[in-house]
């Protein structure tokens, strides 16, 4: 026997919330449409002037009583406010078993046909016109005409004093702990795309991490292929430091694990290799001349075949496997450069026969466990095996880490969906898989990795080689800031820096001009970014259909929309419905606060909660006003809902419309 929940509407229905022939839709619509498209039930309109239901215990306790008669209902109370300050939205969910489900399909069209104002579809779901029984969901649409001047930051290579002019004004602010009325406390709040930075030599002392956090940095990275415990220990430190210290910002913890990768060995010095020249890579430990270097992988020697090509360094240089010995591999080089001590190899095609997860990335994984990282980058994950196998081992330790995975690995490609949706997200490690994979395979690659992150509700980063020029140039190329634009456009949560920052000449150029371009870029899209099957996934379930509607309400009456969250997951799971506003999600939880700094859109916000929601609300807004993040007389989109209830009912979830 199946149970099924089934919807019933019982509106509030304030008498003068009609329609306005101009076209022109107050909050009261929006809110009344959002939550009429999809809902097809037995319903029930009141018309009644009620300032708010949930607070108005009477009548809620009464409807829910008569409610209960239903069978199987899900209510939902409209709420319009007659001080003009708030509509709310409040839905409360009784569930009975039933045998059938009741099909309400033309009812429901009935419904949406007469709640429907002619015009209002355009504005919500243009497409859907001709067929509001079926949920659709808007496609990104940019218009590149559309400018945002007062968003836009030129940078040029002469902007150095530029940025630490910028960067001492916002280090001034937060001193004084004072900003602005209006003005947005630190530029980067604007931008909805994260950054991820790779710290290094070039970043990894005191000031330079404040000065990346203060350019734009939402997530430092540490790669486990370089450094040790202690100089990673550091970083953290550092890390924490400026989050404890920051009013403001957070930033978030990323352990990127070393995994089964191949390089070649030490060298005293970088040897040139020429076409045509013969070289030999031996397993033997320890050999380091101008014709032969050691590998650190044993079976390498039975992983490649003759005619194999071998990649160094992602194909800066290559190699034809010419014939085999017991534990050489002689090669003829293709294409020529300089070999330096541990350069990342790859066979074309070929995925090495190591486990994702080698004892040295245990380690790491523990040391990550022991600093409370927010995430692991899992590198060369082939199967969904290794994501459960770490994601058992963290609930065994009771830590709280999400788990991104690298998608790097040729034999990745037939599992992605199964990787996919045993992460928390996933890494376009565009290094590798396109040496592991032929080059033109990378971009489209990209597309699907991102589309089908978008379509589960998962993370995703798109990595490497984005400004690669600019570790030595101060300013980027034209492809590099196409590179940028294309991954915002297609909607990942965040792009990443490597050695950009980590030993790069210009790393807070490099931050600069990816905040810049990321920036302009989302300046563009004018409309919604859901995923096709986004709403499908979702709908059924309270909190996704509140995020969902949230959306469409913040998209429609161009609010930024406040959430509270303990665990993040309602501000999580907001972000991937993208709205076009800011998503200001207040936690009282420090770590959670760190980790939704990787989330598109969301800038989050830590703040003690009290017991009384009304207190919270008004303090929460206030802080957002004196920060700058929003003006008086602003209008947000506010929600209550997610997997842990605050200040709700077990089972009630609300939206609501308010006045700053
Ligand atoms: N913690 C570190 N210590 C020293 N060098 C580092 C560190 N992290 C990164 N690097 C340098 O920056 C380069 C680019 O970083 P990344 O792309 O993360 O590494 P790789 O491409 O080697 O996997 C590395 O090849 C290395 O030279
Ligand atoms: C991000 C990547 O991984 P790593 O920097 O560890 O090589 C990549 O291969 O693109």
């Amino acid at each position: 026997m199946s149970v099924y929940k089934e919807y019933s509407l019982l509106m509030y229905i304030f008498c003068n919330n009609t329609h306005h022939d101009d076209g022109q839709f107050d909050r009261n619509e929006v809110v009344l449409y959002v939550f009429c498209r999809v809902l097809g039930s037995p319903t029930l309109y009141l018309s009644h002037d009620l300032t708010s239901v949930q607070h108005n215990s009477t009548f809620f306790i009464f409807f829910s009583t008569l409610l209960s008669f239903v069978p199987s209902a899900y209510c939902i109370f409209l709420s319009l406010s007659l001080s003009a300050k708030m509509s709310q939205v409040v839905a409360t969910r009784s569930f009975h078993s039933s045998l059938t489900r009741p099909t309400s399909g033309s009812a429901h069209h009935r419904l949406l046909t007469s709640l429907k104002p002619p015009t209002f579809a355009s504005k919500v779901c243009p497409q859907q016109r001709n067929a509001p029984s079926k949920v659709r969901y808007p496609s990104c649409r940019v218009n590149a005409r559309k400018s945002a001047p007062a968003e836009v930051v030129p940078v040029s290579p002469e902007d150095d004093s530029k940025i630490e002019e910028e960067l001492q004004q916002l280090r001034g602010m937060q001193l004084l702990g004072d900003t602005a009325v209006g003005m947005w406390s630190k530029p980067t709040f604007r931008r909805k795309t994260k950054i991820v930075c790779t710290i290094g030599p070039s970043t990894n002392t005191r000031e330079m991490i404040w000065k990346l956090a203060e350019a734009g940095m939402n997530v430092a990275r540490m790669n486990m292929s370089h450094g040790d415990h202690a100089s990673h220990q550091k970083v953290i430190d550092l890390v924490k430091e400026y989050n404890a210290q920051s009013k403001d910002n957070a930033i978030a913890i990323m352990l990127d694990t070393k995994g089964p990768e191949v390089r070649s060995g030490d060298l005293p010095q970088p040897i040139v290799l020429t076409p045509g020249q013969e070289f030999t890579f031996t397993i033997r430990r320890g050999v380091g001349t101008a014709d032969c270097v050691s590998v650190n992988y044993d079976d390498f020697v039975n992983d490649v075949e003759v005619g194999d090509m071998l990649l160094v360094d992602g194909g800066m240089m290559s190699l034809v496997v010419k014939s085999k010995t017991g534990d050489s591999v002689k090669c003829e080089v293709v294409d020529g450069g300089e070999l330096k001590s541990r350069r990342h190899l790859n066979v074309r095609g070929k995925s090495a026969t190591l486990p994702s997860i080698t004892e040295k990335d245990w380690d790491d994984i523990k040391f990550g466990v022991d600093n409370k990282v927010d995430f692991y980058a899992v590198s060369f994950v082939k199967d969904a095996q290794v994501v459960h196998e770490l994601k058992n081992y963290l609930k065994s330790c009771d830590a709280d880490i999400h788990v991104i995975v690298k998608i790097e690995s040729a034999d990745s490609i037939p599992n992605l969906h199964s990787i996919i949706t045993a992460s928390d997200g996933a890494m376009v490690a565009r290094g590798d898989l396109g040496a592991e994979l032929p080059i033109e395979e990378v971009p489209l690659l990209q597309e699907e990795i991102i589309s089908i992150c978008r379509s589960m509700g998962k993370a995703v980063i798109v990595a490497t080689n984005m400004l690669e020029s600019m570790i030595v140039h101060p300013t980027p190329t034209r492809a590099e800031v196409s590179d940028i634009a294309i991954a915002v456009r297609e909607g990942s949560d965040a792009i990443m820096l490597s050695g950009e920052t980590a030993h790069g000449k210009f790393p807070l150029k490099a931050v600069k001009v990816m905040h810049t371009v990321a920036l302009r870029t989302e300046a563009t899209i004018t409309d919604g970014r859901l995923p096709p099957n986004i709403g499908n996934v979702f709908k059924n379930h309270m909190s996704e259909m509140f995020a969902y509607h949230a959306t469409m309400m913040s998209n429609t009456l161009g609010t930024s929309t406040v959430v509270f969250t303990r665990s993040g997951f309602m501000a999580i799971l907001l972000s991937h419905y993208r709205p076009s506003g800011t998503i200001f999600a207040f936690t009282d939880q420090k770590r959670t606060q760190q980790r939704l700094a990787l989330y598109q859109g969301v800038c989050p916000i830590y703040m003690e909660f009290s017991k009384d929601a009304e207190e919270t609300f008004t303090r929460a807004l206030d802080l957002l006003q004196k920060l700058g993040m929003v003006k008086a007389g602003e209008e947000v989109a506010l929600v209550q809902s997610g997997k842990q209830p605050i200040w709700r009912f077990q089972s009630t979830h609300n939206i609501q419309v308010r006045t700053v």
